[in-house]
């Protein structure tokens, strides 16, 4: 809990409070219990501290402070710190946020802690909304964040220091995600990205940890870890809706052939430079990308690396349909928020019955793809790449 407090003031504190005076002069909070009725539970306090990482608007100090006290007040219970000296600013602030909660019991700061952070999502333009108790595993890190409501289930690449690029940790964590969202009550789940980026591909880091078996290993383990990923979306029996909120490299392009529907920014980007990183197509790409837009436009794209605009895309037919980026995230949840409320059983047979007579024929294409991607990784072709771009030569 400390991690997650601490990573919270981190992420808020850093410079937003870097004045104290500000800081400081925050009035009393406005704090009333509430009966059991009113309670929010385990899940929605964990959805909320999920949620208030994805705030696109600074919320200010004094919004800051509160949440850091009842997050403190939620699970820690009433301060049992020493009070930090005069001279140190920002944690004597904090500790006096916290400290005024006196013995506000933790269940009632959990329950303000989630109503706060909901009258936040509403007010700010965050495409995701705080998110009611659903009946999911949560991934194991903070590069993927899960929330679930109004019958959507979103999950949020959540690295966009690094362009949302995918660590292997990413890869297993979707496919938890996938998974439990398969099984939710959800009507449709959708993935997209936090940050200018949509998704740049393989995080090429992945290259670097090198188990004992050495790089053959690596490669046999790494085609293993892709064809189950490609596999989930395969198989993922819901509609499933790609929300491309920037530019978008490699696999997170390929596997779009594999989405129910794709919409996106006028600022995304669609590039999958293979050949120029010694690869070869993946995510069921060398089969879909011809069949959605041809043969010889597939060819301009998985072969010679061209980079498609998102309208380009569009006229592909690889984009379902492009929004002005200053109201891409308005219409599109607005959009889907409409399409959830279809009866989901209806919607979930008719995606099968578009769907399921290709099924095997993308699992074996899935598996032969990676076989030729495992060889290619140990290329040499595909290691100058590697080392070009890790050693900062090299950039698509
Ligand atoms: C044998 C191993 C197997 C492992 C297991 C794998 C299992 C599945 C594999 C599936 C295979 C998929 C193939 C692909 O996806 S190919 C596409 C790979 N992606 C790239 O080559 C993109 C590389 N990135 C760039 O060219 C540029 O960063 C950019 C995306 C064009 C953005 O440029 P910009 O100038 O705007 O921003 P920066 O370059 O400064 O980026 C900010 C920081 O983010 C880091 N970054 C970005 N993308 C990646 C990436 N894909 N991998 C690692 N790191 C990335 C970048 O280095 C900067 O970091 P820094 O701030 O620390 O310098």
């Amino acid at each position: 809990m400390a991690g997650v407090a601490g990573r919270l003031a981190r992420l808020w504190c850093s410079g937003a409070l870097s004045s104290p005076l500000q800081v400081t002069r925050f009035p009393a909070l406005q704090l009333h219990l509430c009966g059991p009725a009113m309670r929010a539970s385990q899940e929605d306090f964990e959805n909320a501290t999920n949620q208030v990482k994805l705030l696109k608007k600074d919320p200010g100090n004094e919004v800051k402070l509160k949440l850091y006290a009842l997050y403190k007040q939620a699970t820690e219970g009433p301060c049992n710190v020493p009070k930090p000296g005069v001279l140190d600013f920002i944690n004597k602030a904090k500790w006096d946020a916290w400290n005024a909660l006196g013995s506000l019991p933790k269940e009632t700061a959990r329950h303000n802690y989630v109503d706060l952070v909901s009258s936040l999502s509403a007010s700010s333009e965050s495409s995701i909304q705080v998110t009611p108790a659903a009946d999911r595993k949560q991934p194991g890190s903070d590069a993927l964040v899960v929330t679930s409501q109004d019958g959507i289930t979103t999950i949020t690449l959540n690295r966009p220091d690094k362009k949302n690029a995918l660590t292997t940790q990413m890869y297993h964590d979707i496919m938890l995600a996938l998974e439990a969202a398969s099984k939710d009550d959800s009507a449709i789940t959708v993935l997209t990205g936090n940050g200018d980026y949509y998704c740049s591909g393989n995080d090429l880091t992945n290259f670097t940890d090198i188990p004992p078996g050495g790089v053959e290993e690596k490669a046999r383990s790494g085609a293993v870890l892709l064809r189950d990923f490609v596999d989930r979306f395969i198989d993922f029996p819901k509609p499933l809706v790609a929300v491309v909120n920037g530019p978008a490299v490699g696999i997170s392009v390929t596997i779009l052939g594999l989405f129910d529907i794709v919409y996106a920014t006028d600022r995304a980007t669609f590039h999958t430079p293979f050949s120029h990183l010694g690869q070869s197509p993946e995510g069921c790409s060398s089969y879909t990308f011809p069949k959605i837009m041809g043969p010889s436009k597939a060819t301009e794209m998985l072969v010679f690396g061209k980079k498609l605009t998102a309208r380009e895309a569009c006229t592909q037919g690889l984009v379902t349909e492009v929004f002005p980026d200053s109201t891409f995230q308005k219409e599109v949840w607005v959009r889907l928020k409409a399409y959830s409320k279809l009866p989901p059983n209806a919607m979930r047979i008719s995606k099968q019955v578009i769907r399921n007579t290709e099924k095997e024929k993308l699992h074996a294409i899935n598996a032969e793809e990676s076989n030729i991607l495992r060889e290619r990784w140990l290329s040499d072709e595909c290691m100058n790449a590697v080392v070009s771009f890790l050693s900062k030569k090299a950039k698509l």
